[in-house]
């Protein structure tokens, strides 16, 4: 495995703040990952961005890029990474084509080569109709495919993207998120941050939850999302046939694997009156558990008229972690 970022360490206290703003966070990207930085409003996430990509200088701990101290070379360091941040910074002055060129420039790319990967850039994009366009005649999703390709254009070791798809609308995002996924491919490493939960989880590779400067957990979605306790629901809506929906309830609870039953309420309108739903939380393979609860229910003649199965999201994982307050 080799390592595109490297935090050890990291401590960002700002000046006459009591608090750190990062508080000791450690965590390794690797090359060519797509990693999603997550974590509530304060977190810490924009200001270990800003250390990693030269903007903030850190109070203490240890920062990589590719190898190289980002501290002691941040000149270096710089021309591995590249931003594209949430709030559209194009220059206004310049068509989308110029606006690649002027930044291959910048970054010492030469004339042939530059020209050639503007059209490229943008063909993949899906902008090569708008290489003369006017930044401000871009619409959100357009501007947004123009940052990802003007940061592309000196060819970065790892792309940082604030909040991709904010604001863009389904085809856009689709689009987008089609894009960011190959980058995988060309061994491009991606650091992602985002209030998305379903865009991280449908694009990280790993995700890491910082909250309070600290990193709270690292893993794949799946392999977080599995390990949440409870994590797996069954529905099930019964006619409970004289019993009481508490007498169901309990016996349904009392299965080997159910951790809690919860009644439901029907949603407003529908639903018979005689019908009961439980929501049936299930440690472990949902699956598993539809033959002893068909079984139990059976033995009691209660009839079932409809059941579905649900599983958690990183959704669930990140309020598991970082609680139900707003910051
Ligand atoms: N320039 C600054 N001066 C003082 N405090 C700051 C500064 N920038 C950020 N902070 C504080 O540092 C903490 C971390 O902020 P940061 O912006 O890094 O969090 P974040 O996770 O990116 O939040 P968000 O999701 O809202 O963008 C917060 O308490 C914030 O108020």
């Amino acid at each position: 495995m080799t390592t595109a970022v490297d935090v050890a360490d990291l401590v960002k206290r700002y000046p006459k703040s009591r608090n750190n703003a990062v508080d000791g966070l450690s965590f390794r990207v690797r090359r060519g990952e797509i990693f999603g930085l997550l974590g509530p409003n304060g977190a810490g996430k924009t200001t270990t961005v800003g250390v990693l990509t030269t903007r903030i200088v850190p109070t203490s701990g240890k920062v990589e890029i590719g190898g190289i101290d980002v501290g002691r070379n941040p000149v270096a360091a710089k021309t591995k990474v590249a931003v594209v941040p949430q709030r559209v910074n194009l220059d206004r002055s310049l068509n989308a084509r110029q606006n690649l060129l002027f930044h291959a420039t910048y970054h010492g790319v030469g004339r042939s080569t530059r020209h050639a990967l503007a059209d490229e850039l943008l063909d993949r994009m899906g902008l090569a109709g708008k290489a003369k366009a006017r930044v401000d005649d871009l619409s959100g999703g357009q501007s947004q495919r123009l940052m990802i390709a003007r940061a592309l254009i000196h060819h970065p070791e790892v792309l940082f993207l604030d909040e991709p798809a904010t604001g863009l609308d389904p085809q856009a995002r689709l689009f987008l998120h089609d894009r960011i996924a190959d980058l995988r491919s060309e061994g491009i490493t991606v650091v992602l941050t985002t209030h998305d939960m379903d865009e991280a989880e449908k694009l990280s590779d790993r995700v890491g939850i910082v909250d309070h400067g600290r990193m709270l957990t690292v893993d794949t979605p799946s392999e977080l999302i599995r390990s949440l306790p409870g994590s797996g629901t069954m529905d099930v809506t019964v006619r409970p046939s004289g019993r009481t929906p508490e007498a169901t309830s309990d016996a349904l609870a009392g299965i080997p694997g159910i951790r809690h039953v919860e009644r439901l309420e029907h949603p407003s309108g529908a639903g018979a009156p005689d019908e009961t739903r439980l929501r049936l939380y299930v440690a472990g393979e949902t699956t598993e558990l539809l033959g002893p609860v068909a079984a139990r229910l059976h033995e009691r003649a209660v009839t079932v008229t409809d059941l579905a199965l649900g599983s958690a999201s990183l959704e669930d994982v990140f309020i598991d972690l970082t609680g139900r307050d707003m910051r």
